[in-house]
């Protein structure tokens, strides 16, 4: 753990980003950051701007750690990952795809503003852009009850020719576990695993077939580690839409697993329309290397957020941490 004193000069040192999106991805077009420094590196902060000060606090434990400690030592120097669809047109989608240089795409489906008529179109379209040799996953965001994700995941799956998996198709981990028993497409768990007060019942419970694990909402890379080891589930490291900064966590956490099966979700420097790292966050043929990066002090600048947004985070980091230091 970390003192007090080490916790107030890493957060002293903090610097808050915001960097445009490519395309609108979770309701979000600026993808806001705080990045914090300490002895061992850069760590990066980045709760989304609706959870409540309490759903923060891992994001801040994993942070501090990035800045502070160091991170187990890696098995591999790269990691395969997917390129990311944003619910977007069919032609950006491709347009996307052919970019990415990635063999594996998850397609983001079950948008509350759009119709399923067009999730089958753009998984379509992302079949036509891989090749009958790449993979499709989808993630649906917790978005379906049973019975939907019974009727609209074989229909993916067709319009897929496969599907590799089906990412969180329903909220409750009684919900996965009856769509993995009606269904041959594998079920993926996120949201079960990150958001759930104990990030192991979904695999004590035989609800998913894959643990999709994501560093910062399970406070950093070591803690994630022994979450992914215990779950004992094949294991889908991914990002939160991090900058370099947070993509560096998770694939130290990629690179420190002893098996990874499937490509991991840390293709998302791509969503972005720069970065504070001049170091790969972009993939080189599906693949990125596990970096250690520190933020260039010109991209830094340059993607410096304005007051009131620097404002809004400043105080939130204060809340947090008087939230980590008192309980
Ligand atoms: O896994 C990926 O390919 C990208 C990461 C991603 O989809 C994501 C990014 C931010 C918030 C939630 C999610 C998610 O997986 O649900
Ligand atoms: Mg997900």
């Amino acid at each position: 753990m970390n003192g007090p004193a080490e916790v107030a000069e890493v957060l002293a040192s903090a610097v808050v980003v915001a960097i445009p999106m490519k395309d609108r991805f979770r309701g979000i077009t600026v993808r806001e950051a705080v990045l914090l420094r300490g002895p061992a590196g850069w760590g990066e902060f980045a709760p989304f701007r609706d959870y409540g000060d309490a759903d923060c606090l891992p994001w801040l434990r994993s942070a501090i750690a990035a800045a502070t400690t160091q991170w187990p030592d890696p098995v591999r120097d790269r990691v395969e990952v997917n390129t990311t669809v944003p619910v977007v047109i069919p032609d950006r989608a491709v347009a996307l795809v052919r970019a990415s240089g990635c063999r594996t795409a998850k397609v983001k489906v079950a948008d509350p503003g759009s119709a399923a008529g067009a999730d089958l179109e753009r998984v379509a379209a992302v079949r036509d852009a891989l090749g009958p040799g790449g993979r499709i996953r989808v993630d649906a965001n917790a978005a379906w009850t049973v019975d939907e994700a019974a009727l609209l995941v074989p229909a993916l799956d067709r319009a897929a020719g496969g599907l590799e998996y089906v990412e969180q198709p329903c909220r409750t981990i009684e919900e996965l576990a009856a769509v993995r028993r009606r269904l041959d497409v594998p079920v993926a768990a996120d949201e079960s695993i990150r958001r759930e007060r104990d990030p192991l019942a979904v695999a004590r419970a035989g609800a998913a077939d894959i643990a999709v694990v994501k560093v910062a909402p399970l406070g950093g890379v070591t803690a994630a580690l022994r979450i992914a080891e215990a779950a004992g589930l094949p294991t889908v490291v991914s990002s939160a839409v991090d900058t370099a900064v947070g993509l560096a966590a998770g694939l130290a956490l990629a690179g420190a697993l002893p098996d990874l099966p499937y490509a991991c979700g840390l293709g998302t420097g791509s969503l972005l329309t720069g970065d504070v790292s001049s170091s790969a966050v972009h993939p080189d043929a599906g693949s990125l290397a596990v970096p250690r990066v520190a933020p260039d002090p010109d991209l830094r600048e340059q993607w410096a957020a304005d007051d009131e947004v620097r404002t809004w985070w400043l105080d939130r980091l204060r809340r947090v941490a008087a939230l980590l230091l008192t309980g």
